[in-house]
């Protein structure tokens, strides 16, 4: 039988876990979230107060429907915080061996018929699901950034995962007013392992002289209708998830067309990783973005 998911605990307060937790307070989940960080948990909050507030602004959310939805959202300062959760969703940093440790430390405190998610990215989910003791109950629920206004989740089976886990994700997904794609477990999945090439193809071509950073990015929102520019949207995602990604599409399919551009490489370094540091592509200290190339 599916299990039926009442309360859903997020781990990680970035900008998707945030939005999960958004979403799923909106849609009647009591949410519990989780940050190696307290700080972030508070300033996750506060993002969620704010997006759900432009929501109402904009007619979409009413003013009653956002003060319930915030009061379902609590902090779990620690993990043993998550123990009666249905379902946990990890969206924490996109590396291999800080997810698993954060799979191997949930499975100490979460009851055994617990079903276990990854927002990840691009990363193996069968290999993640082997790090815990419940492979059959592991899935990749991946959301789109910004998880409020995207209306894709792809669902990402694990060799070991059930049917009924899938079933429930399945629901789940659906509860949330979203739609979802079902992809195989295969490095970077659908919408990764299509997008994130085309965005380092955007830098290569920066890198190699061919255009500025505002002619790349007005070239493709105006001549090829994309909402935002690549190297725009590089920046929305982070540029430490972008790298991220092409090091799993480069290392798991051993192909060197998915060779990250080294100008990516060297903004990561930097530390310049897009609007979460304030500076990747473009300065957003000022007013307005400015390119910084
Ligand atoms: C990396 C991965 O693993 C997978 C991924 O997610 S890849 C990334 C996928 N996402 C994309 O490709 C996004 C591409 N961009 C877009 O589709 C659009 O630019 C967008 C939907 C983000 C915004 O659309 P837009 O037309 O520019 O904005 P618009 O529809 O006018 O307004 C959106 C409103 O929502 C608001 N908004 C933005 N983020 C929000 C959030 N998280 N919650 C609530 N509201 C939000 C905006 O502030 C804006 O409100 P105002 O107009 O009042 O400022
Ligand atoms: N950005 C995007 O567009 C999308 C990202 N994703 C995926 O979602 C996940 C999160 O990405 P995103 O929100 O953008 O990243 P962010 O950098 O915004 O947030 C990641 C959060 O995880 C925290 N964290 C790191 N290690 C731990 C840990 N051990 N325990 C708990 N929390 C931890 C980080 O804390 P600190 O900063 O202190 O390290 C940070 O608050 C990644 O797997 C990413 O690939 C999926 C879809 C879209």
């Amino acid at each position: 039988m599916p299990l039926e998911i009442k309360k859903v605990g997020v781990i990680g307060a970035g900008q998707m876990g945030n939005g999960i937790a958004h979403v799923c307070a909106l849609a009647g989940y009591d949410v519990f979230i989780h940050d190696a960080d307290p700080d972030r948990i508070r300033s996750g909050l506060a993002t969620i107060n704010g997006n759900m507030a432009k929501q109402v602004s904009k007619g979409t959310v009413t003013e009653e429907a956002r003060q319930v939805a915030l009061a379902r959202i609590g902090m779990a300062e620690r993990t043993e915080d998550l123990a009666d959760c249905d379902l946990v969703i990890e969206s924490a940093t996109e590396k291999e061996e800080v997810k698993r440790k954060i799979f191997t430390g949930l499975c100490q405190v979460l009851r055994p018929d617990a079903l276990l998610a990854s927002n990840t990215s691009s990363i193996s989910i069968t290999r993640l699901a082997a790090a815990t003791d419940r492979p059959e109950r592991f899935i990749g629920i991946h959301f789109m950034n910004p998880v409020p206004l995207m209306e894709l989740v792809e669902l990402v089976r694990g060799i070991a995962t059930d049917d009924d886990t899938f079933e429930s994700s399945k629901q789940f997904v659906t509860r949330l007013h979203k739609t979802y794609a079902v992809a195989e477990d295969f490095p970077a999945f659908i919408v990764n392992r299509i997008l994130l090439p085309m965005i380092n193809e955007a830098i290569y071509t920066l890198y190699e002289g061919v255009g500025s950073v505002d002619s790349i990015d007005r070239a493709m929102k105006l001549g090829a209708n994309h909402p935002m520019g690549p190297l725009q949207l590089a920046d929305f995602i982070g540029l430490d998830t972008c790298l991220a990604v092409m090091q799993v599409l480069h290392e798991g399919l051993a192909d060197s067309k998915y060779r990250p551009c080294p100008l990516l490489v060297k903004y990561v370094e930097a530390g310049w990783l897009g609007r979460k540091t304030q500076r990747g592509f473009y300065d957003y200290r000022g007013e307005k973005p400015v390119p910084t190339r």
